[in-house]
C-alpha cells in the first residue's frame, strides 16, 4: 500500500471515529462508514448507503451492522412526562381537552406546541395517527383566544385558515377540533373557538 494511501486511510478513519463520538447512531457498522446517526442528512443523489446493499458478493461474509432502535428512547421519555400545562396550553383548554378523556400531549404535541405558541412557523412531521392535528389545533385554538381579548371589534375575516391535500383529510381535520372546539358548518372549513 502506498504511503499516500496510508496516509488517507489513517485521516477516514479518525473521520468516522470522530463522527462516532459527537452523534448519537442509528446503525452501526463493521465499516464505519456506513453508520448512521441521529439527524444526519442525506444527499439526494447520492442516496442513502446501505452496508446490506453489497451482501450479494461473496466478499461481504462476515459483514454486519446493528441498529438501536431505542436511540431516541431519553429524549421522548422526557417528552411525555410533560403536561398540556407545561407545554404552554390555556386552562380553558386543557379542561375542554381533560373531558374528552385527553390528559396528557402526545410526544409531537408536547414538541410542536410551544413552537407554535411563541409563533414559529412550524413544520410537523411524524407517523400516522400520533397526534398531529391537534398538535396545530391546539395553538391554533389558543392563539384566536388571546386575539379575541386584544381586539374589540367584531372579527370580519377568517382567524385561520386549514389546506389539506385530499378531501378525505379535510373530513379527519374537521372531526378532530370537535373535541376542542365547535366546528362551523360554514364550508370554508371554519372553526370557532369555545
Ligand atoms: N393528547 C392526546 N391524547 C389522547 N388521544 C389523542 C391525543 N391527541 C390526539 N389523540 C387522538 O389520536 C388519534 C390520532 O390523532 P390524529 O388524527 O391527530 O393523528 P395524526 O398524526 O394527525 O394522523 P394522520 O397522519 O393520519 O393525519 C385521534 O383519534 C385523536 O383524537
Amino acid at each position: 500500500m502506498s504511503k499516500l494511501r496510508q496516509i488517507f486511510n489513517t485521516s477516514y478513519c479518525r473521520y468516522y471515529s470522530q463522527q462516532v463520538k459527537k452523534k448519537l447512531p442509528i446503525i452501526t457498522c463493521k465499516r464505519p462508514e456506513y453508520n448512521h446517526y441521529e439527524g444526519q442528512t442525506y444527499s439526494k443523489f447520492d442516496g442513502v448507503k446501505l452496508a446490506s446493499a453489497g451482501w450479494l458478493n461473496v466478499k461481504s461474509k462476515g459483514d454486519y451492522f446493528t441498529i438501536y432502535g431505542d436511540a431516541n428512547k431519553k429524549e421522548e421519555k422526557e417528552v411525555f412526562k410533560k403536561s398540556f400545562e407545561d407545554v404552554g396550553v390555556r386552562p380553558e383548554l386543557i379542561e375542554v381537552m381533560s373531558g374528552q378523556g385527553y390528559n396528557l400531549p402526545t410526544a409531537i404535541q408536547a414538541k410542536s406546541i410551544p413552537f407554535i405558541l411563541e409563533g414559529y412557523n412550524t413544520v410537523v412531521t411524524a407517523e400516522t395517527g400520533c397526534g398531529k392535528t391537534l398538535a396545530y389545533l391546539l395553538p391554533i385554538f389558543q392563539h384566536i383566544l388571546d386575539w379575541k381579548t386584544s381586539v374589540k371589534d367584531e372579527f370580519n375575516s377568517p382567524l385561520a385558515v386549514i389546506i389539506t391535500p385530499s378531501r378525505e383529510l379535510d373530513a379527519i381535520q374537521s372531526a378532530t377540533p370537535g373535541t376542542a372546539g365547535r366546528l362551523s358548518t360554514d364550508p370554508g372549513q371554519r372553526y370557532n373557538a369555545p
